[in-house]
């Protein structure tokens, strides 16, 4: 097999959060959290997430925009090592990580980026012929004419014409500007570009010609490339692989078809449920992820996904409709943050009885379980007396009570272990305790009967 243009191992970038009236260190933002992954020659890889899972950490971390806190990035590519600018006998590293500031310039030669938003990329006042142009006098190209041909050819083949060199950036529009930064991307001639989120500040119709040009210029180039999107439905038209991202770690890593025929994680699975259809009735699998990505600077514990997992696992001793065991977990965090209104259910109740509807007594704790859409009565009776006694808790304005009765009785295996990575095959890996025979106690019970 051929070595990977880029190797990626453990890569963590850890922001330090300050605060207090002495703006003292308070902690770490684990905004990138020990990922990994190879990009191989001629491959465009697929990173996805929704907003703030770490992505474009991932990338400014990885072209050193910005200093990763560990881990190491390979690079191979461009013949890196043969073609040093250092003469010295000393065995050269081709970490990333550890470039001095010849060797990162050397390397931005041959990984370039490419922007969510093309507009800021341009300096107004030059013509983007000059700002491509600049690219080639900055790295040692002399020859005004020679620069200008190289970038007249190249706006070309990004669907421009040569006559462009000379306007601004004003003139063009959102996906002409995108032409034009690809453009610049490529003049260096680079052997892989990071492309975060490059489609999505553009219009559905410009949309799929950007695509299908970069798809074309991959193609054209033998470019590797570090796809990020939060659009499952962008990764698939152009990704070989695909690394799904949720709060600064990959949860699952696969062919781009074994992703979507075959989704191993359940935050795969809610994402690809939440790929929009033309007729928004069908194809809905029912999963709604609901809420945001946890702050980094205190993640969940166990796995960081089970907050919001609609597969969250039962221990053996509960036989629950998985949505109420999903619902009743929400509403034990609520109360263990303390985040309900019950001045608010009050009021809805005392409306209700206004109308004679319900009797006094009951009813607040039935309108805390109308609130956490949790039925009125749990089909397992163990279940049912802890959530009566915690409502009956709260309708008490005991928070600390129900709270206790709530986390005693309410746990799952999922938020109290890491899970490994397990292999589904050469090519696909997650981390969820679901796939994992050995840790997972559903597994465990199969195995031990
Ligand atoms: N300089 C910083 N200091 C502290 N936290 C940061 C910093 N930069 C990013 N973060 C945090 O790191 C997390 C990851 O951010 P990042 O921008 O990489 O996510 P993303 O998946 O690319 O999302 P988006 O698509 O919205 O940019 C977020 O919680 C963000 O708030």
């Amino acid at each position: 097999m051929t070595d990977p243009i880029i190797s990626v191992r453990n890569l963590k970038k850890h922001y330090k959060m300050k605060g207090g009236a002495l703006n003292r260190s308070v902690g770490f933002a684990k905004a990138v959290d020990g990922v990994s992954f190879d990009i191989y020659p001629g491959e465009t890889l697929g990173l996805v997430g929704e907003s703030g899972c770490g992505k474009s950490t991932v990338a400014t971390s990885l072209v050193r925009l910005e200093e990763p806190t560990d881990g190491s990035v390979i690079f191979n590519g461009g013949e890196w090592a043969s073609t040093s600018s250092h003469s010295d006998t000393e065995p050269r590293s081709n970490d990333v990580t550890t470039f001095d500031k010849r060797d990162l310039k050397r390397f931005r030669r041959g990984a370039q980026m490419i922007f969510q938003d093309p507009s800021s990329s341009f300096d107004p006042r030059m013509t983007v012929g000059g700002s491509v142009a600049e690219m080639l006098l900055v790295h040692g190209m002399d020859d005004k004419q020679r620069r200008r041909a190289i970038v007249e050819d190249l706006l070309e083949r990004v669907g421009l014409s040569a006559e462009d060199y000379d306007r601004y950036p004003h003139e063009f529009s959102g996906g002409q500007k995108q032409r034009i930064a690809l453009a610049r991307a490529l003049v260096l001639n680079p052997d892989f570009i990071v492309a975060d989120e490059p489609v999505s500040a553009l219009d559905v119709s410009i949309k799929a010609e950007i695509l299908s040009l970069l798809k074309d210029i991959q193609e054209e180039f033998n470019l590797s490339m570090l796809f990020i999107s939060h659009d499952m439905s962008v990764i698939r038209e152009v990704c070989d692989r695909v690394a799904v991202m949720y709060l600064g770690e990959i949860v699952e890593l696969g062919q781009t078809e074994t992703i979507f025929n075959n989704p191993k994680h359940p935050y795969t699975e809610a994402l690809i449920s939440a790929i929009p259809t033309p007729d928004p009735r069908t194809s809905q699998k029912g999963i709604k992820l609901e809420g945001t990505v946890p702050d980094p600077s205190n993640p969940p514990s166990g796995c960081k996904f089970h907050t919001r997992c609609h597969r969250v696992i039962q221990p053996d001793r509960w036989d629950l409709d998985q949505q109420v065991w999903r619902r009743l977990l929400n509403f034990r965090d609520r109360i263990q943050a303390g985040a309900i209104e019950l001045d608010t259910l009050r009021e809805n109740v005392t409306r209700q009885e206004d109308k004679g509807a319900v009797s006094a007594d009951d009813a607040i704790t039935s309108e805390i379980r109308k609130e956490f859409n949790l039925p009125q009565k749990l089909d397992d009776p163990d279940a049912e007396s802890t959530l009566a006694e915690a409502t009956e808790a709260l309708a008490d304005d005991d928070f600390e009570r129900a709270a206790q009765q709530l986390t005693e009785t309410f746990t799952t295996p999922c938020e109290e272990t890491d899970p490994a990575e397990v292999s589904h095959s050469d090519t696909h890996t997650s981390a969820c305790l679901l796939n994992d025979e050995e840790q997972s106690p559903m597994n465990a019970a199969t195995t031990n009967d």
